[in-house]
């Protein structure tokens, strides 16, 4: 039989709601085989990171190559990357193997508490990727950190988004999980010509651990399926909503996305 490949690059979430683990189980939800270059394991539950533990940039490359080169890839997304090293291997592979066209890049670099998870050297190194994917998924920080403007309103959300895609890359999806009332779950699409609002639901639950990696994961995916660009998004925002909304009520924390519920409705 035939099947459909999807390649994560992110680090490990040991809580199982974020990361590798829910970028594969997405993988899963969507028919399409999944396949990992792990960058770091962390000890990490529903109330935060214990730990982070990087790999050696080689063997996240050495990840890469060892699938790509034998069992093809149709769909890339990148996650965390903790370090400008890793990060400047994967763009090496990504350039090498060509897989600029099936690129989706989650800039995990401030957590949607707005942390700040990479190192200035790694920011400016992630920067340098950009440019090579069709899609590039901030979130309300990130898009901040990216554009240099600060974001309280939807157009706010729009300028960062258009400055972002002067980096070269094909698509912005700006996210809207930490904005604020109404504008919360709103994400803005520009792609250079056309800017889209997504608004769906915005769902009341403190379990929300994993939206990014699930929405990048998904579209991912969805490239992998053969979808373009645009529904691949569409769908997978309207998948992260129902998600939301069967989110599991795990830990003391913000629980993991209910990713299975396709499964419990049949
Ligand atoms: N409460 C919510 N209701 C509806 N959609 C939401 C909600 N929270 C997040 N989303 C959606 O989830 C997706 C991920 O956005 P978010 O801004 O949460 O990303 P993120 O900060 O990268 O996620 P993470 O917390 O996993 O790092 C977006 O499509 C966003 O609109
Ligand atoms: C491993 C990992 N990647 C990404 C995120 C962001 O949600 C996280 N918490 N953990």
């Amino acid at each position: 039989m035939n099947c459909p490949t999807a390649l994560t690059i992110a680090g490990s979430d040991s809580g199982g709601g974020a990361g590798i683990q829910a970028d594969l189980r997405t993988f899963a939800l969507n028919c399409v085989h999944g396949m990992s270059a792990i960058t770091c394991v962390t000890a990490q539950n529903t109330i935060g990171v214990q730990r982070v533990d990087a790999l050696p940039p080689e063997a996240v490359s050495a990840q890469i190559e060892s699938v790509v080169s034998d069992m093809g890839v149709q769909g890339v997304k990148t996650g965390m990357m903790l370090n400008s090293g890793i990060i400047q291997g994967v763009k090496s592979a990504i350039e090498a193997y060509q897989l600029e066209e099936r690129l989706v890049v989650d800039p995990v670099m401030v957590s949607r508490s707005g942390a700040q998870l990479l190192d200035d050297t790694a920011i400016e190194q992630l920067k340098q990727l950009i440019p090579l994917a069709c899609l590039v998924t901030p979130n309300r920080y990130e898009a901040q950190l990216l554009s240099g403007i600060e974001i309280k309103t939807i157009d706010d959300m729009k300028r960062a988004a258009e400055t972002i895609y002067t980096y070269g890359v094909k698509a912005v999806l700006v996210k809207g999980g930490a904005m604020l009332g109404e504008n919360r779950g709103v994400d803005v699409w520009f792609d250079g010509e056309t800017f889209d609002l997504l608004k769906t639901k915005s769902v009341e639950t403190k379990n929300n651990h994993g939206t990014g990696c699930t929405l990048s994961a998904s579209i991912a995916a969805k490239i992998a399926l053969g979808k373009d660009l645009k529904t691949a998004v569409v769908e997978s925002k309207n998948y992260v909503t129902r998600a939301l909304e069967s989110a599991l009520d795990l830990g003391e924390g913000n629980g993991p996305l209910g990713h299975f519920f396709p499964l419990l409705e049949k």
